[in-house]
């Protein structure tokens, strides 16, 4: 009987006896590219035929590139599944997949703790003016000649763009640091889920909150959803936090804003171009500034790895995944019915 088989695009880092599961049922192929142009040689040669699941991290990127119509159109027919080990997928072209009948999953809940937890940090340090304070301390300088007051969180409005997990876990959070909890998403929740949130319409998140977090992902629609226009209308001396992708707010219209006082602080963890950062944040001492490590753990990354393993062990070995992107449900509907005919 022929073994199934995958290709692995990045390294396991931790969970080894999850993965040492899968080698034991399935031939496992790693690429000897260096760079995208090898990687789609590699592919057209003929080295992956046979693959039925990819196992891909976000950081495989800089030698493959993303997942787009070109890195699709160069994999073998035999390709159905490919397993992102990351939350966001802003690096896969889902509808393309689709088109092609390949199913994507990424890593929802395991990233939900460490992410929420970085969330707070930059909204603690955004708000209190830590950086400034820190930057001082380096230069040798204390707390330096002009160190403004910061704020409590107590009673502050924290209104959180994208109520997914991550925004749900946030919010809990906050709660515990007295911070009045206001959300706007796609849809309303159904209040268990809503825990005494109150939901509001995008214009009012932006006109009253004291602390605006994004925490929605990153695809063709929501790039750039907080833009000029939106710093405009926000609540002066507003503090913004972002721990989603650096591209769903316009980094230059961030800077802008900072620049003006609209916004008085900001916290990021992600950036548009990483890993570059619009030098107007880095000189700016009241930008807190993190290199994308939100689930950047040991224990979260083992929970990731482990989730991912788990969807690339049942796609190689059972055709099916255990979660899908929500943009595919009704392409999971669409094959599973195809195949009970
Ligand atoms: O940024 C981290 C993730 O998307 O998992």
């Amino acid at each position: 009987m022929t073994r199934p088989k995958i290709l692995l695009l990045g390294e396991i880092e931790h969970a080894h006896d999850a993965w040492k599961a899968v080698t034991d049922a399935a031939d496992v192929v790693e690429p000897k590219a260096t760079n995208r142009d090898e990687f789609l040689a590699e592919c057209k040669s003929g080295a992956f035929d046979g693959v039925s699941a990819i196992y891909r991290t976000g950081e495989s990127a800089a030698i493959t590139g993303n997942v787009d119509v070109g890195f699709l159109d160069a994999l073998p027919k035999s390709i159905k599944f490919i397993c992102h080990r990351a939350a966001g997928y802003d690096q896969i072209d889902v509808d393309a997949c689709t088109a092609r009948e390949i199913c994507v999953s990424n890593v929802p809940t395991a990233v939900n703790d460490a992410t929420a937890d970085t969330n707070m940090f930059l909204i603690l340090g955004a708000l209190r003016n830590f950086p400034a304070g820190m930057a001082a301390l380096r230069r040798g300088e204390w707390r330096g000649s002009d160190l403004a007051l910061g704020h409590d969180p107590r009673g502050k409005i924290l209104g959180i763009l994208g109520m997914g997990g991550i925004g749900r876990n946030l919010a809990d959070k906050a709660r515990a640091f007295g911070m009045q909890i206001r959300y706007h998403n796609r849809r309303k929740l159904d209040p268990e889920h809503e825990e005494g949130a109150e939901y509001v319409d995008f214009e009012t998140l932006l006109k009253e909150s004291d602390v605006l977090s994004l925490n929605l992902p990153l695809n063709p629609s929501t790039r750039h959803t907080i833009s000029k226009d939106q710093f405009a209308i926000m609540k002066p001396g507003i503090v913004v936090v972002n721990t989603a992708r650096g591209a769903v707010m316009d980094e230059a219209a961030l800077v802008e804003a900072l620049d003006s006082g609209r916004v008085a602080s900001a916290g990021l963890d992600v950036f548009e171009d990483e890993p570059k950062v619009h030098e107007g944040l880095l000189r700016n001492d009241r930008v807190l500034l993190v290199p994308h490590l939100g689930t950047y753990t040991i224990e979260t990354t083992i929970k990731m790895e482990a989730f991912c393993i788990n969807n690339v062990k049942k796609a190689a070995l059972e055709g099916a995944l255990i979660t899908i992107v929500p943009e595919q449900r009704d392409l999971e509907a669409r094959l599973l019915e195809g195949r009970d005919v």
